[in-house]
């Protein structure tokens, strides 16, 4: 294998935008902005200030995108070897490590720079500690260290809808943690699922991602308890007065189709239900936060 990424490293070309964007993870960051931008609006009854808005974005998107593109960095000797992500910039040779380093640090002083002008300094330091959570934390040690790296590194992606509230806010209070934590609970479905799919991938790049550690079955089980812990966490908005029926009708509907694909992967699996989860999951995630801006505004 390490022969398929050697020939890979050699075949260089001049680097391209689209290398750069690709460094970023651009799906992955608008999902964090949509949850952001929720954030925000559940922070107020009026209508989220254009002056607010456009920096906190700005600022959120990136450092996320900083804190990708270190991830890019510091893994590419892995990405090297695993077929998903061997087509990476840098396992390509299309990115130098000093061009990603220089990007990613531009990048991040500019997002954290516009928070804390623009925005409020609580909103640029708790991103800061989420982009060291991840880029950090959870890519230089948990990953490679702990089964459970997934789910202590979530918190750092589940943040942005705590961002997008103190930006609006400038502190923090307990519904935003409400929102943290339904993607803190949403994380391990979301990606067990898609490490069962590539478990060999994660077997020969040797990280120690649970189905790798302690197999394939084991996994399913623990995606299953969690959706059915998510389906509880996501009550929570509701239970508490935050939310109303529209909310609760549609998050049913999401939480049952998502624990239906949860329990076909445990007792009834084909070869595409563990992708076909991972899928979902992102529509799953997407949906929740548009629902909850729906029942927010209606
Ligand atoms: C520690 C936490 C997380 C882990 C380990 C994780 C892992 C992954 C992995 C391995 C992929 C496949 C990437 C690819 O092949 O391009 C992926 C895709 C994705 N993830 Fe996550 N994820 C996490 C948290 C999140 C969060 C918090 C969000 C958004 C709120 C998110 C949104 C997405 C989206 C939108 C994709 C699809 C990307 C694409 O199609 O390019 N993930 N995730
Ligand atoms: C400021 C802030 C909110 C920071 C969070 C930024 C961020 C991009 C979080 C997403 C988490 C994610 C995609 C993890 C996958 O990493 P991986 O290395 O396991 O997956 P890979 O193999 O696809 O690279």
């Amino acid at each position: 294998m390490q022969s398929v990424a050697t020939k890979q490293i050699t075949k260089t070309r001049n680097a391209h935008w689209r290398d750069y964007l690709e460094l970023t993870k651009p799906r992955v960051v608008a999902l964090l902005l949509l949850t952001a931008v929720v954030g925000m609006c559940l922070a107020t009854e009026q209508l989220v200030s254009l002056s607010v808005l456009v920096p906190a974005l700005t600022g959120i998107g990136l450092m996320s995108a900083a804190a990708a593109a270190v991830n890019h960095l510091v893994d590419r000797h892995i990405d090297a070897k695993m077929a998903r992500t061997l087509r990476r910039p840098l396992p390509q040779g299309n990115l130098s490590p000093a061009k990603v380093i220089t990007f990613a640090t531009t990048i991040g002083v500019i997002g954290f720079v516009t928070l804390y002008a623009w925005v409020n300094p609580l909103t640029a330091w708790l991103t800061f500690a989420s982009m060291v959570g991840y880029a950090f934390i959870y890519t230089m040690f948990l990953k490679r260290a702990t089964p459970q790296n997934i789910v202590i590194g979530g918190l750092a992606g589940a943040a942005p809808p705590l961002l997008g509230w103190t930006s609006v806010t400038n502190e923090i209070s307990a519904f935003p943690i409400l929102l943290v934590m339904i993607i803190f609970t949403w994380t391990p479905p979301h990606f067990w699922a898609l490490a069962v799919h590539r478990a060999k991938d994660y077997a020969r790049a040797e990280i120690p991602m649970l189905p790798v550690t302690h197999g394939i079955e084991f996994t399913k089980t623990c995606i299953f308890l969690y959706t059915i812990l998510l389906g509880v966490v996501c009550l929570m908005p509701f239970l508490i007065g935050m939310t109303g029926m529209i909310y609760l009708v549609a998050v049913t509907a999401l939480n049952a189709i998502f624990l239906a694909y949860a329990w076909k992967l445990k007792y009834a699996p084909n070869k595409k239900t563990a992708f076909n989860m991972f899928a979902f999951s992102i529509w799953h995630l997407m949906l929740l936060f548009v629902i909850l801006l729906v029942d927010h505004y209606v």
